[in-house]
């Protein structure tokens, strides 16, 4: 596997210049929109109006992470807005396999996140409904977190069970990635990181993202 892609979490970003945040990160694979309604997780951050102006202005495609409760009912209108992948939490859908291919009949590509306690072996007989797999190496809520170890074994049983069926899907790895966490998950096989704070937290987003993409690549 060679493709290593670094998605900076605007949840780290100035959000009142997002715009020109954006323009920072142009170097990125895509860019992570966070989205919260403080009833999945006790964190609120922004909504479909919000994503479909950065969706307007934002260099590179958007990584939409939908952290809401119904999500069955939410989640195809960020496909229609044009939003590249679309990412619901298995613990918020009532019918996963026939959301996933919602989003993928409206355009998008369909991710699907577990949280760090959440097994994927109930889901390995639908991976093939999924472009990208995410698992959240932090309980999602909030940016800064330091990353799980504990998730490697599950990061690990996943990349066997996507190699071993040889369908195409991304493993995304999203909480507390740094230029040494990175390495740890890289080896234990995924292949696209989320990084906030170390992204936004450093002076110059796009040097730290080249940084990122070094350790990620030679890990793998
Ligand atoms: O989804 C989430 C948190 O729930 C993430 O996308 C964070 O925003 C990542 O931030 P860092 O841990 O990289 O600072
Ligand atoms: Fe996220």
């Amino acid at each position: 596997m060679t493709e290593c892609c670094i998605n900076p979490s605007i949840l780290s970003a100035d959000f009142v210049n997002l715009e020109a945040e954006l323009k920072r990160i142009s170097n990125a694979d895509a860019v992570h929109v966070d989205v919260m309604d403080n009833h999945f997780v006790p964190n609120l951050t922004l909504g479909l109006p919000v994503v479909e102006r950065i969706q307007a202005v934002s260099p590179v495609p958007l990584d939409a992470h939908l952290m809401i409760a119904d999500a069955d009912r939410w989640a195809p209108a960020y496909a229609d807005a044009g939003v590249a992948s679309v990412t619901f939490h298995a613990e918020a859908a009532m019918a996963p396999i026939k959301l996933a291919r919602e989003l993928r009949a409206r355009g998008a590509k369909a991710g699907m996140a577990l949280r760090p306690a959440t097994p994927v072996e109930p889901y390995l007989d639908m991976l093939s409904e999924l472009d990208m797999l995410l698992i959240m190496t932090v309980e999602p809520g909030f940016g800064g977190q330091s990353f799980l170890d504990v998730t490697l074994p599950k990061i690990r049983r996943a990349r066997a069970a996507i190699d071993g069926s040889g369908i195409g899907v991304a493993i995304q790895v999203d909480g507390g990635v740094t230029e040494e966490t990175i390495v740890r998950a890289a080896e234990a096989g995924a292949n696209v990181f989320v990084a906030g704070s170390a992204v936004y937290g450093h002076a110059d987003p796009a040097a730290a993202i080249e940084r990122l993409r070094a350790a990620g690549l030679a890990a793998m």
